[in-house]
């Protein structure tokens, strides 16, 4: 069985790559870094190294790679003969991607008609949606109605700490030893793809928002109210007892919505929340604040971690989500200069106003009390240590 993978890096070494080599599959990733791509190709293994007091060490094998940048024909050849299509490049790039994607997609209605999941592992509501959206763009109706008979786009959500990796050997990842990759069969033609570790759902939306609202939300908050507070690491912004409350309050709030949303137990989602709480604290793992708080400006998108719960904590419990809006003023605070979405921000609040900008970055529409709510607590976070 053949996997294409595009995005190399530390999610598609660490964790995709290693389910698809352990369910028998030869991996193909696609990645425009060509050092990575060249040492795939010489050495045609890698090793992921669990972050805990084990240090297991697992070799994966049978896997081969191409730069997309050098070779767009190949990848084109390796999706007409893919029996599964994965992703886990970031969501700015899922529009790039998707051009090689619905390349090998035509060449395959050519060839050989084949069914075909391609299945976006990226830290966002409806990811393979906004994948499929993308390839569709260009095609014609016939074409349209052909892909629509023998691929799918199943919305996926993936979960495991992957930090920036500081290794000397450059293709090894260390990561944390949990982990979760939940997928939509309902969204799935013919066969479900053979991937072991793999939760088939079929109703995503409930466990999509549980982990985004709860994982990313609470990863959020520690990372701008770490970084305002002059702090480097996520460990280190969390032995600050206040941010550590701050986590957990917003993650009750969180929590609150997300009971009454669907249902599930509270004292079943507390320990939800206290086993990912621990997981952040894992003194295995050290990871920068500026990369859980990495691209601002989509992390405070309407339907993201922060805006989207706090929106919908209004609407569905009642009451002001102050602890979401505080780290929302704490996003909109983050001013890293290596971050282009970060200085977007910066640009945009000081040409605009702070009320203007929060507008058009989060969407929310003039009049709303959240957004008076975060200017509150905007101008109670004061200035950064
Ligand atoms: N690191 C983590 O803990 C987790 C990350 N994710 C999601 O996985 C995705 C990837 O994140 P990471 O692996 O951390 O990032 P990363 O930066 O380590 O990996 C991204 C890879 O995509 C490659 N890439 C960039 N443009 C490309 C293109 N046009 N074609 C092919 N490859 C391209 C990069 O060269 C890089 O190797 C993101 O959406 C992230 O939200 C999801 C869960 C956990
Ligand atoms: O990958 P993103 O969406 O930029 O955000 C970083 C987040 O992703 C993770 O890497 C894994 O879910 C978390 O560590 C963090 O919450």
């Amino acid at each position: 069985m053949l996997a294409v993978h595009f995005g190399a890096g530390n999610i598609g070494r660490g964790f995709i790559g290693l389910l698809l080599n352990q369910s028998g599959y030869h991996t193909t990733f696609v990645d425009v870094n060509g050092e990575i791509v060249d040492l795939i190709n010489e050495k045609q293994e890698y090793r992921v190294v669990l972050a805990d007091q084990t240090k297991e060490e697992v070799s994966v094998t049978n896997v081969s790679a191409i730069n997309s940048m050098n070779d767009p024909e190949k990848v084109i050849d390796a999706i007409v003969k893919a029996d599964i299509v994965t992703t886990a490049v970031g969501p700015n790039i899922l529009p790039i991607i998707a051009k090689s994607i619905v390349a090998g997609l035509r060449k395959r209605v050519a060839e050989n008609k084949k069914d075909l999941s391609i299945i976006a592992c990226e830290n966002l509501i409806g990811g393979s949606t906004l994948l499929k959206n993308s390839v569709y763009e260009g095609l014609s109706g016939e074409e349209k109605g052909e892909f629509d008979q023998y691929f799918s786009f199943p919305d996926a959500a993936v979960d495991r700490i992957v930090p920036n990796q500081t290794n000397d050997d450059k293709l090894m990842v260390t990561v944390e030893p949990y982990y979760e990759w939940v997928v939509d069969q309902s969204m799935i033609k013919g066969e479900v793809p053979p991937v072991k570790g793999v939760t088939f759902v079929d109703d995503l939306t409930p466990f999509i928002e549980r982990k985004l609202f709860t994982v990313n939300t609470g990863h959020a908050i520690a990372a701008y109210l770490g970084y305002h507070a002059g702090m480097k690491t996520i460990d280190e912004a969390l032995a600050s007892n206040e941010i550590k409350a701050d986590v957990e309050h917003t993650l009750n709030e969180t929590g609150q919505l997300l009971v009454k949303k669907y249902d599930f137990k509270m004292d079943e989602h507390k320990s939800y929340i206290n086993k990912i709480i621990n997981r952040f604290l894992n003194p295995y793992i050290t990871d920068e604040v500026t990369r859980v708080g990495r691209a601002p400006l989509r992390k405070l998108g309407a339907n993201d971690r922060l805006v989207s719960p706090a929106k919908q904590f209004s609407e569905v419990v009642g009451g002001k989500p102050t602890y979401l809006a505080k780290g929302i003023a704490a996003a909109l605070k983050y001013d890293v200069k290596e971050d282009p979405e970060a200085v977007e921000i910066q640009e945009l609040i000081h040409e605009n106003g702070l009320k203007q900008a929060i507008y058009e970055i989060t969407a929310l529409q003039e009049g709303s009390k959240l957004v008076d709510l975060i200017i509150e607590q905007y101008e109670l976070l004061g200035n950064r240590k």
